[in-house]
């Protein structure tokens, strides 16, 4: 009945004019799944490796879609270990991770169907009774948006919230409240990749008007709002300098954790994504040995792109408490789940996230609540955006 009948692939187009996979799967039952591949700017050096569309679609209908028909698609792993075998290679550039990951997702999302079921509830069982919340970007710079902050992302998270819609709506508050404190500063400006408000600002001063928009949300809605941040350092890092170069400052490894540690401090920062490079694991930890005590998160996106041993070499020298989970970065949901199984056994927290090259597809809200993520990382605004947090909002429904 969950007998896979029909693969198809297509080239279609990112939120950034890209060219990217888009996976559908029927089973003999009817049960059909579609998944489309997002993709990142600011890459991790680790992540599994694309292939370009055409090239890769024409590849996969020769020698990897005829290896998947008649499979049973509830049969995950048994599906996404035939992607590893005809791939064959450590990181997926035999099929191309954007192939593999398509192909994955819809798989699972063809067995949800074919079973009648939201895709959270086959993946997640009966007990699951609660979304992430959602962390959004209200101000960005780095490889987001050019001449913005040194600082890639700017993040809010509605803590406070009593549920996903509450939590939806405040964040597109606190984005609408930081416009409007940007042009009272003669700031206006346009949205960078993720739909983040990109200003040709200071960091100090993103800071400034972030930690103000939260402040006036939280007045007015009586929901507590926090900050955090994607430094998205590995794009700062200046190997031959040894040195973390910012527009007017270059910091060495130690003068970076100690600048971050004090943003934490000032900020009540409840999240900090990629402080430290990612080959530096030694600097994640002392980082995270830093802010001991606090709730703040240290979360590794480059650091562990997804990946179980990378984070195994995290949880061995205390790098971290929190794992960014990108399933385009490994390639397979199988992949991705281990991870987050890892993390979980460990007391690290799992954050779900898109990329910045997305599409509408929406299978991360899925994810994030099945797997029991604390936030679902996603934007704020944008079609490709909204797409998730709205199934969020459908999601809670079912609770
Ligand atoms: O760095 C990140 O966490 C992401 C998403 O916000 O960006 P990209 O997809 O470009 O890697
Ligand atoms: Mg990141």
């Amino acid at each position: 009945m969950t007998t896979i009948d029909g693969v198809t692939l297509r080239r279609i187009l990112d939120s950034r004019g890209n060219e990217t996979i888009e996976a559908e799967i029927l089973t003999a039952s009817g049960g059909y799944g579609r998944a489309c591949a997002p993709s990142g700017a600011s890459t991790g050096i680790y992540e599994a490796k694309v292939r370009p569309c055409r090239e890769a679609i024409a590849d996969a209908q020769t020698r990897l879609i005829p290896e998947l028909i008649d499979l049973d698609s509830q049969d995950q792993r048994g599906f996404d270990e035939i992607l590893h075998i005809v791939d064959a290679t450590d990181d997926l550039s035999g099929i191309g991770a954007n192939i593999a990951v398509a192909l994955s997702l819809a798989n699972a999302k063809a067995a949800a169907s074919a079973m009648n079921m939201e895709l959270f509830q086959f993946l997640g069982g009966a007990f699951v009774d609660q979304t992430p919340l959602p962390l959004g970007n209200v101000i960005g710079g780095g490889a987001h948006a050019v001449g913005a902050t040194d600082i890639q992302e700017f993040l809010i998270v509605p803590t406070g919230a009593g549920n996903a819609s509450e939590a939806v709506f405040t964040n597109a508050l606190v984005h609408k409240t930081v416009k409007s404190i940007l042009v009272a500063r003669g700031k206006g400006c346009g949205k960078g990749d993720e739909g983040a408000w990109a200003p040709h600002i200071s960091d100090a001063e993103a800071f400034e008007i972030v930690a103000e928009a939260v402040n006036k949300v939280q007045d007015e809605t009586g929901i507590e709002v926090r900050m955090g941040l994607d430094v998205a350092a590995s794009e700062m890092w200046n190997a031959d300098l040894e040195r973390y170069v910012y527009k007017n400052a270059k910091r060495t490894t130690e003068e970076q954790i100690a600048y971050i540690a004090e943003l934490v401090d000032q900020y009540n920062l409840v999240y900090v994504e990629d402080p430290i490079q990612e080959e530096d694991f030694a600097g994640f930890a002392m980082l995270t040995e830093e802010v001991t005590g606090r709730d703040t998160l240290i979360c590794g996106d480059d650091l562990f792109v997804t990946n179980v041993e990378r984070l195994e070499e995290g949880i061995a020298l205390e790098a971290g408490n929190c794992v960014l989970i990108k399933p385009n970065q490994i390639g397979t949901l199988t992949d991705t789940f281990e991870t987050i199984r890892l993390a979980c056994d460990y007391g690290y927290e799992t954050v779900m996230s898109h990329r910045s090259g997305e599409t509408t597809d929406t299978t991360i809200a899925h994810l994030g609540t099945a797997f029991g993520c604390c936030f679902l990382k996603c934007g704020i605004v944008g079609g490709e955006r909204i797409a998730k947090l709205n199934e969020l909002i459908r999601i809670e429904e079912h609770f």
